[in-house]
């Protein structure tokens, strides 16, 4: 997949400018940026939701039906009478048409994915009955069941305690790396991904800084995509983006709030 100098307005407003990375196979990849950034309008972009005004973006064997999305999270009432199975079968069917597999090959498919990320033990409760960690679980089986090339997820780890982000991220690596599917994960805090990241694409004013986290989370080059003094702080194995004047005028472009630029723990 490849976005080409992309550049994106929703109603009116410029939302993303001049983004341009390139993900291959098997790559795990990191959309960081604070709320309201343009993440959720990058994936939407990649997926053909939204069209970019110039640029554009390519996909390997040119099908968007290769795309695997989970998207934000959203309430699934403990009352619906849908089993965690029956959420990742109906991700057989997605855009296929025609006869569908017989039954027997279709429960085979559905098992080796409800296996493959590990939700077997809780596969017939009922979904929204499920901890957090368990439905993301079964949202990317779901999205993973047509073997997509390219997996895309809207912030998979808001709300999750921390055990269950590790696990999650853990699943990820592997799976893209098992099914050679590049996954592109959206997060506001980088820090539970820096393990697994192949490649950071951070967004901030619209524009993105990518490459290798080495690279790109540097003070030089996020002082620079902010637009202001920005400091990256290495401490026990975390990093800490922080403005280094919280006060300065330059913030108020950001949106004036301080917080947006600075992750805490
Ligand atoms: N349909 C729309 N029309 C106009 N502006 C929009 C629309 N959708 C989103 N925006 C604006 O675009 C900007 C980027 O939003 P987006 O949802 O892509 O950010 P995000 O990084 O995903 O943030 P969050 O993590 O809060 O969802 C925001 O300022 C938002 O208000």
């Amino acid at each position: 997949m490849e976005v080409r100098k992309a550049r994106v307005s929703l109603a009116g407003r410029l939302i993303l400018d001049d983004i341009e990375f390139a993900l291959r196979p098997g790559e795990f990849c990191g959309l960081i940026g604070s709320n309201g950034s343009g993440k959720t309008t990058l994936l939407r972009t990649i997926l053909g939701f939204v069209s970019p005004e110039s640029g554009r973006v390519m996909l390997g064997g040119g099908k968007r039906a290769a795309i695997g999305y989970v998207p934000q999270k959203f309430a699934l009432d403990p009352l619906m009478p849908l089993r965690a199975r029956d959420l990742v079968e109906l991700g057989l069917d997605g855009a296929r048409f025609g006869i569908p597999l017989p039954s027997r090959a279709r429960r085979a498919k559905v098992d080796a994915m409800l296996q493959a990320v590990e939700a077997d033990s809780f596969a017939d409760q009922r979904i929204g009955r499920l901890s957090g960690g368990q439905q993301q679980r079964v949202l990317i089986a779901h999205a993973l069941i047509r073997r997509p090339r390219l997996l895309l997820l809207d912030e998979p780890l808001a709300n999750l305690d921390i055990r269950s982000v590790a696990g999650i991220v853990a699943l990820l690596r592997r799976l893209s790396r098992e099914f050679q599917t590049a996954v592109l994960l959206s997060a506001h805090d980088m820090n539970p991904l820096l393990s697994a990241m192949d490649r950071i694409v951070y967004l901030a004013h619209g524009r993105a800084a990518t490459g290798s986290t080495q690279a790109v989370v540097r003070t030089e080059v996020l002082s620079r995509l902010y637009g202001f003094r920005i400091d990256v702080i290495r401490v026990h194995g975390r990093i800490l983006v922080v403005a280094a004047d919280p006060a300065g005028e330059a913030l108020a472009t950001l949106g004036g709030d301080p917080a947006s630029v600075v992750q805490i723990p």
